[in-house]
């Protein structure tokens, strides 16, 4: 594991390289844009997408996917939506691919891992999830991940390549827990950041975490992931950090929902990604399709279309009463 690809250069991906790099692995970042790739070669920083942060000198970056060929690890740190096309134009090769990023496929309703599969025959796949804000990793702060693998010896030679003290990898064999809790949380900051926006209270902030969470599980439990990932550093940890700060991009854009901006103006012309708007349709859909009761996230699904915050509320407030259990 002597040489690491990150394929993304966004805020994540060169949050990732810095731990790689740290590791002692020589590092090779891929970025699509030259912008960046000038930057990290020549400044040793990412201006564009984790700005104010001295990059290791162990980090290299390229724009040509070509370069990744001959790379032991490969880390895929690219929007949701846009991984399989980033996995299709890359190289073949059968270097394991650690999948982190957070989303489900909007067009096919596909977990990543299984994205990953289709994209890069014949590569093993782990998933590496958790409360990880990139500005805080990259400068070496004290951080815990979930480390997945169906192959626990992948998942513990990940480990031992990546790991660091301030970065504490705690590895699992429950690769969709990992994704869902992921992938779920994102829709549910957005409902954080609108209880933040609409100055619901810190009543209603507890609330939504914990009902929120109340939906994670069921999806989960009926996706394969087993309750303890979900109340993990994966699920309940990442839940917990992307409901509370405006630092997560999905909290910060229902804040501007619920301070009653248009979710079309606030998603128009973003540079960086905010997963939970291209999640909740599909995570919505899914759920409706496997008859689970997800009205949390149906709501952010409506608020992304258009629906107007009071009348979401409503809708919520009016449920009937129901046992707590999930
Ligand atoms: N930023 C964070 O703190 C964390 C992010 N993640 C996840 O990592 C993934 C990547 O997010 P960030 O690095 O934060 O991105 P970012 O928001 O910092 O930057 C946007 C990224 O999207 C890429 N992009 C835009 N259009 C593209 C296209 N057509 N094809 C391929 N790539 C395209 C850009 O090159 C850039 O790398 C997401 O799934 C996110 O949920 C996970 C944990 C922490
Ligand atoms: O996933 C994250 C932290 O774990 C980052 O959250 P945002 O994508 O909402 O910024």
């Amino acid at each position: 594991m002597n040489r690491v690809a990150v394929i993304g250069g966004g805020a994540w991906g060169t949050a990732l390289a810095q731990v790689a790099a740290r590791a002692g692995r020589e590092t090779i970042l891929w970025a699509r844009e030259d912008d960046v790739v000038r930057a990290v070669n020549a400044d040793r920083q990412n201006p564009v997408f984790l700005p104010d942060i001295d990059l290791d000198p162990n980090i290299r970056a390229t724009g040509d996917l070509a370069e990744l060929a001959g790379c032991d690890l490969w880390l895929v740190v690219t929007p949701a939506q846009h991984m399989r096309a980033v996995l299709e134009q890359a190289p073949r090769c059968e270097a394991p691919r650690l999948l982190c990023s957070k989303g489900i496929e909007e067009r096919s309703g596909k977990l990543l891992h299984d994205v990953a599969a289709e994209a890069s025959p014949g590569a093993p796949i782990a998933v590496l999830s958790g409360p990880t804000f990139a500005h805080e990793v990259a400068r070496g702060m004290p951080t815990a991940v979930t480390l997945a693998a169906k192959d626990t010896d992948l998942a513990e030679t990940l480990r031992t390549a990546l790991a660091q003290p301030a970065f504490r990898m705690y590895v699992s064999d429950d690769v969709a827990g990992a994704e869902i809790g992921g992938a779920v949380k994102n829709v549910l900051a957005i409902a954080g950041g609108v209880v933040e926006g609409r100055a619901l209270g810190q009543n209603a902030r507890a609330a939504l975490i914990a009902r929120g969470f109340a939906e994670m599980t069921r999806f989960g439990m009926a996706f394969g992931a087993r309750p303890e990932t979900l109340a993990g550093l994966s699920g309940l940890g990442d839940l917990v950090l992307t409901c509370s700060s405006v630092s997560s991009r999905n909290y910060s854009l229902g804040k501007g929902i619920g301070e009653g901006q248009a979710a079309s103006d606030l998603m128009a012309d973003r540079k960086t990604v905010a997963e939970g708007a291209f999640t909740a349709p599909v995570l919505a859909r899914l759920a409706q399709a496997h008859g689970i009761t997800m009205p949390i996230v149906d709501a952010v699904a409506d608020l992304l279309e258009g629906a107007s915050v009071d009348r979401v509320l409503e809708g919520l407030l009016a449920r009937p009463p129901r046992p707590e259990g999930v």
